[in-house]
């Protein structure tokens, strides 16, 4: 994958995993690229910020929760037409609060052990994430 001379967006992605082993996922808004595919909650990271930050903010925006720590799961790259985009991937288990679509996104959890999530589609950089946290959890 060669990205030379193509700007990097580096993007925080944060996996809700609830303590029956269910984890969160959200559709994108009409408006953003990629509307109504299913994603991991997050964005993009602000400058100055660190990755940690960037989640605790996003997850406020996107689903009014206040996330208490993360571990780093994997860092991936996917080259799409609109970015490149790097996504540092954490996992969340502990939070305040009830997640809820605050920017009028529709949200599913799914269930870990399930072959497949039960909403599709599924951006195309969601499924190495659910892969690695399969791998993790095993
Ligand atoms: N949040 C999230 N983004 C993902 C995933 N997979 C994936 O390729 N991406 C890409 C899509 C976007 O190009 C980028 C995230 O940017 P975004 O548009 O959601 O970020 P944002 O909320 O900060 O956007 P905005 O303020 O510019 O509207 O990362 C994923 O599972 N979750």
């Amino acid at each position: 994958m060669n990205h030379e001379n193509r700007p990097v967006t580096e993007v925080a992605a944060g996996i809700l995993l609830d303590q029956s082993g269910r984890y969160l996922l959200g559709q994108r808004p009409e408006g953003k690229p990629y509307a109504g595919y299913w994603e991991v909650p997050g964005g993009k990271i602000e400058a100055g910020e660190s990755v940690f930050e960037a989640l605790r903010r996003e997850l406020q925006e996107e689903l009014g929760i206040n996330i208490h720590s993360s571990e780093e799961l994997t860092v991936l790259e996917h080259d799409y037409p609109h970015a490149y985009v790097r996504l540092h991937v954490s996992v969340i288990r502990e939070w305040s609060g009830i997640p809820k679509g605050c920017e009028g996104q529709t949200l599913s959890w799914e269930l870990l052990g399930a072959e497949k999530p039960s909403v599709s589609p599924l951006l195309p950089a969601a499924w190495p994430m659910l892969e690695r946290l399969r791998a993790l959890l095993a």
